[in-house]
Formats: structure tokens, C-alpha cells, sequence
């Protein structure tokens, strides 16, 4: 079966996919962190592949950058694949002063510049917000991993380069985590379409003091949040079993 941009048999992904903005490093991902992972889209080199976590299975796949990319892969993964539970894992600058490169944040809010939550809310304003159960776990990962996180708002722009000189010193006064681009859209479609969404970055930047990431580091801070990720969704099936229990 294929959807517009994704071609894979129904039963393809797992119920659960983490998705990086770039398709490389979704490759990456399934190479180095899952087993026995296949490809299962190729579609315009938007790959996907599925594969166990001590396990579990789980799929990565690419999103694409910016929020109309987004919202096309998750929409089709949870309407057409039967997807529950979309987990970005993404970079993002920072501007609070307390934020600094090689961070790991969690989006348990996103704001934007973008109108697509007010297209699909009625024009009124949709409070874009990370699934609970699988923030918690995401923290909780964290925390036994020894990997100090900060929650909150994240801001998804539609402008990698905004014009606004004024724009991250305004982020930085509401607190904002960190700036990337998808978060919101990705939580607006997991509303209207049912599922569970939930955002980690890694800081690769800062926006306002001008640091950035080596090479180096950024392999290293990026398995951090890759274990907090995966470590999440074995949080999240055995709080579900507990509850069965
Ligand atoms: O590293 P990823 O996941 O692509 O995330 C960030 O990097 C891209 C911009 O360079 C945008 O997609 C932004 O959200
Ligand atoms: O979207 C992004 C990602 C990293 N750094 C930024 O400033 N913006």
C-alpha cells in the first residue's frame, strides 16, 4: 500500500516511531541503536526503517524540516500505518542563559509563528502540548541515565533564519527551551488524528551567545537523548502493563 509519500505494507512500523529531521540520520539511528532494522520507506529518500530495542519493536524515520514536513509523515504514519506514539528526536538553538550547547531539553509545550494549529482549530488558539505519560517517562529516563533535563516550551519557527533581530531575545524572556522547527505541528496533528507525540532535542547552538557543537560532541549529547528516547517507550509499555496488572 502507499500513501502519497510513503510506500511500506500496513504492519511495516511499529506503533511507535522516533523521528529525526533528516533522513540520514534516521539511518544512522537504525544502524547503531536497533537490531535486525530494514528499510521500509525510501520514498523521496524520506527513509524509514523498523527494528528492535531490546526487543521491542520500534521504527525511526525522517520528517523533513519544518512543520509542512512534519505534518505530511506523521499525519500518513498515524492515519494509514497505525501509529500510536511519534517521539521527535531533533536539534535545536538555545537562548536561555541557563541553556547551553550539549543540552538535552524536552518540549512539553511548542509554540510557533505558524497559523496550521489555528487552521485546524477554528482560527482560536490550540495549546500544543507533548503527551503526558510520555513526557514523564522521557524524564524519568533522564534522570536514571544521569542526564539533567530541562522541560518546557519549546519554539517551532517557520523561519530558520528570521529577519526579527528581536525575536530570540522576546524567546528567551518566556522561557523557551529551545527553538526548532516541527514541534508544534507534530503535536497538533497527533491531536487531531488521535495519537501521542512528545519532543527531545539536543542544543546544538546557541542562538544568542553564538556557541555551537563540535563533531565530537554532538555524537556524544545526541546517544544521550537517542537512550533517553528509547528508554522512554520501555518506560511507556511497562506502565502500561502495570496498569493491566
Ligand atoms: O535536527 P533536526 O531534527 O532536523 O531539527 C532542527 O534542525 C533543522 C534546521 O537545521 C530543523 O529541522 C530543526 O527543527
Ligand atoms: O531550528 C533550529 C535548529 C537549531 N538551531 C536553531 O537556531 N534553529
Amino acid at each position: 500500500m502507499a500513501t502519497p509519500h510513503i510506500k511500506a505494507q500496513r504492519g511495516d512500523f511499529a506503533d511507535t516511531v522516533l523521528m529525526p529531521g533528516d533522513p540520514l540520520r534516521a539511518k544512522y539511528i537504525a544502524e547503531t541503536f536497533l537490531e535486525d532494522a530494514r528499510l521500509v520507506n525510501s520514498v523521496r529518500n524520506m527513509f524509514g526503517y523498523t527494528g528492535h530495542y531490546q526487543g521491542r519493536p520500534i521504527s525511526v524515520m525522517g520528517h523533513g524540516m519544518g512543520i509542512p514536513s512534519v505534518s505530511i509523515y506523521a499525519k500518513e504514519l498515524i492515519t494509514d500505518f497505525d501509529v500510536r506514539n511519534v517521539i521527535r528526536v531533533g536539534s535545536c538553538g538555545a537562548v536561555r542563559d541557563d541553556v547551553a550547547v550539549r543540552d538535552v531539553v524536552i518540549g512539553m509545550g511548542a509554540c510557533t509563528d505558524s497559523g496550521v494549529n489555528r487552521s485546524r482549530f477554528a482560527g482560536m488558539d490550540f495549546a500544543a502540548i507533548a503527551d503526558f505519560a510520555l513526557t514523564r517517562h522521557a524524564v524519568d529516563a533522564a534522570e536514571a541515565r544521569g542526564v539533567p533535563v530541562k522541560v518546557g516550551n519549546l519554539f517551532s519557527a517557520d523561519l530558520f533564519y528570521d529577519p526579527r533581530p528581536e525575536t530570540a531575545e522576546l524567546l528567551k524572556r518566556y522561557g523557551i527551551v529551545g527553538v526548532e522547527m516541527e514541534a508544534a505541528g507534530m503535536y497538533g496533528v497527533a491531536a487531531e488524528f488521535g495519537a501521542r507525540a512528545m519532543t527531545i532535542c539536543t542544543v546544538s547552538d546557541h542562538i544568542l551567545k553564538g556557541d555551537s557543537l563540535s563533531s565530537d560532541d554532538r555524537e556524544r549529547t545526541f546517544a544521550d537523548m537517542m537512550h533517553i528516547a528509547l528508554e522512554t517507550v520501555l518506560r511507556d509499555d511497562q506502565a502500561k502493563r502495570g496498569d493491566q496488572a
